[in-house]
């Protein structure tokens, strides 16, 4: 499947500018936060004697191999102004490049060379995969692909955005999702006619993996508090685990002065759209983490702005935040990149790059500050080829 690949750079590494530190809060934030996210969940999870060491990202001749995946709908137009700015700034990345598509039946082979490549890789960036509703198809790709790679932390930073006023300001928490089960099991049966259970699987080892990812991530990045969203009072078995593990791994992490609460899932949502303030690190089972990211993403600059990771023990994949495929505005040139340009720059501050992450977290966040150049979902008329180019402009 060479022809799918897209081995796009040979150059040698540049020498690594002197890493800027970034002057607006966001890009504070992201450097502080993630790479330390990125590299604390790997760390601390391997660092225990349960888990074996792995091998890194794959490097040759100081050149990254990283597995991308455009996905469907906006997917290739974002996946190019990544690729557009990578190679302006002669990031030591090398593509490869799988147009998977979910909407095709017919490419699980390619679906299988994509993740063959992941698990080579270590390190991937993706757009959307189209999840069909019927039946007949696979059940969701984006699904399989954290579940079998085990990226069991999502992570979503939703951060008031300068420049860019909305309802609330000084919106700054993170979304720490279960990435690998819950209601995400894809397990469903019609146990009689007009009858169908649907099932939520909850393990005590994935609440703990998640909630003691959380408390690390609050400790690494000086936040405050972590609290857990849950619907225990309802599903007293599934989430009363998820909660009680959350209480058990508090207890642990007392001494560090991190505070810890919880919140019931719908009062959580009440309060974000009312007081989002109040909220730091979040930590919550699967649906609960879609839901509240959709929230967190609105309430800052919609799902265009929006990165996110998903972090495992050996694999690392990013993609938009919000995970959404657009379909309504494919093919238009519309499609806003910043949540994808974003996400790439978690990646290269997983992959030790922090100086190009820098550069361009800093240059997007000064279009946006800006506010010459936006794409319609933040009321411009920018198209994605305007919004790229008025990055690289910066550099
Ligand atoms: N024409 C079609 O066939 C359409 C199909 N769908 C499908 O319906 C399903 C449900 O979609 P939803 O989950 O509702 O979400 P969605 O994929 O439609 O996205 C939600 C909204 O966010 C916007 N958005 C997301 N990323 C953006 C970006 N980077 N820049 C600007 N706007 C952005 C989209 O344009 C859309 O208005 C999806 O699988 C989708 O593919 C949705 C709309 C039209
Ligand atoms: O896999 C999909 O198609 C969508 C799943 C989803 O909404 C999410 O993971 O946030
Ligand atoms: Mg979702």
């Amino acid at each position: 499947m060479a022809s799918m690949r897209n081995l796009i750079r040979s150059a040698a590494a540049p020498a690594l500018r002197q890493a800027t530190v970034p002057t607006t809060p966001i890009s504070a934030a992201t450097r502080l936060a993630l790479p330390t996210l990125a590299r604390s969940a790997t760390t601390l999870t391997a660092g225990s004697a349960r888990v074996p060491a792995h091998a890194g990202p794959t490097k040759y001749g100081g050149v990254y191999t990283v597995t991308l995946i455009p996905g469907d709908g906006i997917g290739a137009e974002i996946a190019g102004a990544v690729k557009e700015v990578f190679e302006v700034l002669n990031v030591p990345v090398e593509w490869e490049q799988f147009n998977v598509s979910g909407e095709t039946h017919g490419s699980e082979s390619l679906f299988k060379e994509a993740m063959e490549s992941l698990r080579r890789n270590k390190v991937g960036l993706k757009g959307i995969l189209f999840t069909p509703i019927d039946t007949t198809s696979h059940n969701s790709w984006n699904v399989a692909m954290r579940q079998q790679l085990d990226i069991y932390a999502s992570l979503v930073i939703c951060k008031s955005l300068p420049g860019y006023p909305t309802r609330h300001k000084d919106v700054d928490f993170a979304i720490i999702r279960e990435n690998t089960e819950g209601e995400y099991s894809g397990l469903e049966h019609q146990s009689y006619p007009g009858v169908v259970e649907s099932l939520k699987v909850s393990t005590r080892a994935s609440a703990e993996r998640i909630c003691r990812f959380a408390f690390d991530f609050a400790l690494k990045n000086g936040r405050k508090k972590v609290t857990c969203v849950h619907k225990a009072n309802i599903m007293k078995l599934g989430d009363g685990l998820f909660l009680n593990t959350f209480r058990q791994v508090a207890k642990e992490y007392e001494s560090s002065g991190i505070a810890y609460g919880d919140m019931i899932v719908d009062n959580t949502s009440m309060q974000l759209v009312g007081r989002p303030q109040q909220f730091d690190v979040m930590v919550m089972p699967n649906l609960y983490g879609n839901i509240v990211s959709n929230i967190g993403a609105a309430l800052v600059g919609g799902p265009g702005t929006v990165p996110g990771a998903n972090i495992g023990r050996e694999y690392a994949l990013y993609e938009p935040g919000c995970r959404h495929v657009a379909k309504d505005i494919m093919g238009k040139g519309t499609a806003n990149p910043a949540a994808m340009l974003l996400s790439s720059t978690m990646m290269l501050r997983h992959l030790g790059l922090d100086a190009h992450a820098n550069q361009i977290a800093e240059s997007v966040y000064k279009v946006i500050q800006e506010g010459k150049v936006r794409t319609a979902d933040m009321g411009g008329n920018a198209k994605t080829k305007e919004f790229t180019q008025a990055v690289i402009n910066n550099f």
